[in-house]
């Protein structure tokens, strides 16, 4: 795949992406402000006048992945362990942002993997999901992002990764196709190499989950 990254260069970026904004929050709001005056919105009507500073919070916050960092969101929770069956954190609700266009990318990841020594805190799979989609994305790069986080944190036998989601930019406008789904994946170590590992995940992500 095209996108594909190191794992050292993952955490090289994930550190540079905690980097503080050169712009200031009076700037943002200024801008969502001319961008309300070129919709041909009167920005001082009531409704409007506090938009601009929850526009910028709702962006903050949809991007806060910039400033979070591997190390940070994992507060240690890596543990030595002799484990070597595949683990699986399937159904993990995605909400990301489109580079092209900042308009809502919503989804599921499934990611697994299996350990060679150590494992990962269950919840910080679903955080270094969460980190790489509250930034601009390609679904493809988040993908391969997930992959090569664990890849490199773990050092595991092999990571699987899957993404299905739709893109707002494919369905409110443009080619306007609602009910389309994009599924990427990312496989790494045992899952790239070995059919048959890689088809018994397919298989657990494709069976229905026992809980709902
Ligand atoms: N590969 C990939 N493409 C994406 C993703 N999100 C949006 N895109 C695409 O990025 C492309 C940008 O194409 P452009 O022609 O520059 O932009 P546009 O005129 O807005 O394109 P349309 O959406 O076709 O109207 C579009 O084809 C989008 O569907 C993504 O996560 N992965
Ligand atoms: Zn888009």
């Amino acid at each position: 795949m095209t996108f594909s990254i190191s794992p050292d260069e993952i955490l090289k970026q994930s550190a540079i992406a905690t980097a503080k904004s050169p712009v200031s929050e009076a700037e943002m709001m200024q801008a969502v402000r001319t961008l309300l005056l070129g919709m041909g919105e009167d920005p001082d009507r009531e409704g409007l006048r506090d938009t601009p500073k929850r526009v910028v919070k709702a962006l903050k916050f949809l991007t806060s992945g910039y400033r979070q960092s591997l190390d940070e969101l994992l507060n240690g929770a890596i543990f030595h362990e002799d484990a070597d069956e595949m683990v699986l954190v399937r159904d993990i609700d995605l909400f990301s942002s489109c580079e092209h266009h900042i308009l809502p990318i919503i989804g599921r990841a499934h990611v697994a993997y299996i350990p060679n020594g150590k494992v990962i805190g269950l919840s910080k799979i679903a955080r270094i999901c969460e980190m790489y989609a509250r930034r601009l994305q390609v679904q493809e790069r988040l993908t391969v992002q997930i992959a090569d986080a664990l890849q490199g944190l773990l050092k595991p036998q092999g990571v699987a990764v899957v993404v299905e989601a739709t893109h707002m930019c494919m369905v409110m406008r443009g080619v306007q196709k609602p009910g389309s789904w994009t599924v990427s994946s990312a496989m790494r170590g045992v899952f790239a190499d070995d059919a048959k590992t890689r088809q018994e995940f397919m298989s657990l992500v494709r069976h229905s989950p026992a809980f709902h």
